[in-house]
């Protein structure tokens, strides 16, 4: 379905549950975010009824992101009935990966194609500082449960923030040289805690670039065949995997954007950055059928702003990252 803007929106990212098991801190206040509660947050069936509605509308790309999406009892279920729904073929997970290891397989069996793990340091006693008490092993131990679960190709999500991660850019790059792994270097955006940030944490892709350049190599552009997403990316030569950028800040990508986000508690969102909200979940609740709800996602569609004005400052107080689902 094309937006006023001519943009092809087919990219659904599900938000399933507003809970974590991590508060990394540039997403959540120490104390966490108040979570949502049960009656607020959408049943599984109602999750299904709106991809089945988003898939009349053209929508073939389903994100299940969270907070933490493997919090949420019942999701391989959830996978299993989106995977019937026609017109969606590819569904994907975006998670910290410390629940995988005893869920990878089952996953993937029920209709997971590949999964995104967020992984912002290799040294564990940052790994406990960054996300206030999780274990670096676990994550790696959820990594390579993908990796042998064959949920292909394994990318990984990395915030780089100056003076706390981006020490490490050159280290994480050198992760592809070996292993089938694809590195995103993610710019920090003004969302959530990190919005009463000073704008000096936040660590252009260009730099990151010239970093690893000067101390790995050439950067050669590569091609990603699987993803509906932003990255750029690029390979050092003979490389095992990838490294990508998504540079939200520093050169947005809104032209190319093909995506909604549906919170947890059933608000569509035509862009990460616009607090305006299509409510899903009260007509819902009142009986709407499929059409209908496809009628109010193409409200949202028609909604979507022509780019994101996060360096103007970012107005939205109502949800933080881990609401929207990144
Ligand atoms: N500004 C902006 N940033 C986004 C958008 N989508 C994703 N991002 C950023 O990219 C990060 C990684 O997103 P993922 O959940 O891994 O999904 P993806 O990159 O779309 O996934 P692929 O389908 O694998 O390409 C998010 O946490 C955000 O920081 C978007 O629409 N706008
Ligand atoms: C909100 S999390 C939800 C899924 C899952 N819990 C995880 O961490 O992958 C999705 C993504 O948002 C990213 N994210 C959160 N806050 C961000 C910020 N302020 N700027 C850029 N990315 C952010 C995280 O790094 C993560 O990759
Ligand atoms: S980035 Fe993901 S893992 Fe970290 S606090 Fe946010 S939702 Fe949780
Ligand atoms: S900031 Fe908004 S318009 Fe830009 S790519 Fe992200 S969702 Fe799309």
């Amino acid at each position: 379905m094309l937006d006023t803007y001519r943009r092809d929106i087919e990219y659904l990212r599900v938000s399933v549950t507003d809970k974590c098991n991590l508060r990394c801190i540039y997403c959540m206040p120490p104390e966490g975010v108040k979570s949502a509660s049960h009656e607020e947050i959408l049943r599984l069936e109602e999750i299904e009824t709106i991809i089945k509605a988003a898939a009349l509308i053209g929508i073939k790309k389903i994100r299940l992101t969270g907070g933490e999406p493997l919090v949420r009892k019942g999701l391989d279920d959830l996978v299993r009935r989106i995977s019937t729904i026609p017109g969606i073929d590819d569904i994907t997970l975006t998670t910290n990966g410390l629940l995988l290891p005893a869920r990878a397989k089952a996953l993937k069996e029920a209709g997971v194609k590949r999964v995104n793990i967020s992984l912002d340091t290799l040294k564990d006693e940052r790994y406990r500082d960054l996300t206030r008490g999780g274990e670096l092993a676990q994550a790696w131990q959820g990594i390579q449960s993908a990796l042998e679960a064959g949920l292909h190709p394994v990318k990984l999500n990395t915030v780089v923030i100056r003076d706390f991660n981006d020490d490490e850019v050159v280290d994480m790059a050198r992760l592809t040289l070996e292993n089938p792994l694809h590195i995103r270097f993610i710019e920090l955006m003004p969302i959530g805690s990190s919005l009463t940030w000073s704008k000096g944490r936040f660590v252009p892709a260009g730099e990151i670039m010239d970093r690893l350049k000067r101390k790995i190599g050439q950067l050669l552009p590569a091609t990603m065949t699987s993803g509906g997403g932003p990255a750029k990316y690029y390979r050092f030569k003979d490389a095992a995997g990838t490294v990508g950028f998504i540079n939200s800040m520093s050169e947005h990508f809104c032209e190319k954007c093909n995506r909604l986000r549906l919170t947890a508690s059933g608000g569509l969102r035509p862009c990460l950055y616009d607090e305006r909200e299509v409510d899903l979940r009260t007509p819902l609740r009142e009986g709407a059928r499929i059409r209908e709800v496809a009628e109010l996602i193409l409200d949202a569609v028609y909604m979507k702003p022509d780019r994101h004005h996060m360096l103007d400052g970012w107005r939205d107080k109502r949800r933080s990252m881990s609401q929207i689902g990144g």
